[in-house]
């Protein structure tokens, strides 16, 4: 079965993410193939760098990326010329990852894609789980996670879909407003109840 697995910005996917790779499941993680195609020497580094200006890159020609996501995350326009930049090459080689697990006799994958909905990729997973926050945890999670102001914090939340929309369109959603262990119990009735644990 493949999984998507997907939430809001810091509501707690990585976390969710790793508990399953705890779990013996094999991950392909949007965020870290987003790294990948963007290393120095890519066409698509040299696409962005076109596109957004040389003074995008640091001075060992990798990508600034604190500087590009202050752009993206308050400019739409901007926001949408990266994601047309970039997702085809990150949609192409979690495809190509997804399909190598399945080669290797895996019977489940996670995919994890912070925007699976907004880029319509329900399609790629055949289940999806939702990692829920309320807002006001969120918001707190991730000011301390990337040392953000409330304002840029804002910014990057306002620029994905509200969850109470995600939710809307998941298989099964995990709240994970309190402790680890509270979340682990919920993901594991999850599997549980998918069949998935007693496969693996
Ligand atoms: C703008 C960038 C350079 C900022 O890098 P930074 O290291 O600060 O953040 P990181 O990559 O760890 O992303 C953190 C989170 O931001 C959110 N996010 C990232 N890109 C976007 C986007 N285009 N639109 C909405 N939310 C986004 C996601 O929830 C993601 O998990 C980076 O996020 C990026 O390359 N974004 C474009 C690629 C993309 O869409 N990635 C999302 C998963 S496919
Ligand atoms: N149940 C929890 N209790 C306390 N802290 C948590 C909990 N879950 C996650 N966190 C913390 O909240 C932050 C966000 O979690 P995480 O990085 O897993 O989110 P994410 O959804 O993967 O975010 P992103 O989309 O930005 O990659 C992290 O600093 C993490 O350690």
């Amino acid at each position: 079965m493949i999984i998507g697995l997907t939430g809001s910005i810091a509501s707690g996917k990585s976390t969710v993410a790793k508990m399953m790779a705890t779990l013996g499941l094999p991950i392909v993680d949007a965020d870290v193939v987003a790294r990948d195609v963007v290393e120095p020497g890519t066409v698509t580094l040299a696409t962005i760098a076109e596109h957004f200006g040389q003074d995008i890159l640091l001075e060992d020609g990798h990508l600034n990326r604190e500087k590009l996501g202050n752009v993206i995350f308050h400019e739409p326009a901007k926001r949408k010329l990266l994601n047309d930049i970039m997702h085809p090459a990150i949609r192409q080689e979690m495809l190509r990852q997804r399909d190598a697990y399945i080669q290797e006799g895996h019977p489940h994958v996670v995919m994890d894609i912070p925007l699976l909905f907004e880029s319509k990729l329900q399609h790629f997973v055949e289940r999806i789980l939702v990692v829920s926050v309320s807002e006001q945890v969120q918001l707190r999670r991730l000011m301390e996670r990337n040392q953000l102001s409330e304002e840029e914090a804002l910014a990057r939340i306002h620029s994905q879909l509200p969850l109470s929309v995600k939710e809307k369109g998941a298989d099964a959603v995990i709240y994970n407003n309190e402790n680890l262990t509270n979340t682990e119990e919920q993901l594991i009735k999850i599997l549980t109840y998918w069949g998935i644990l007693q496969d693996k």
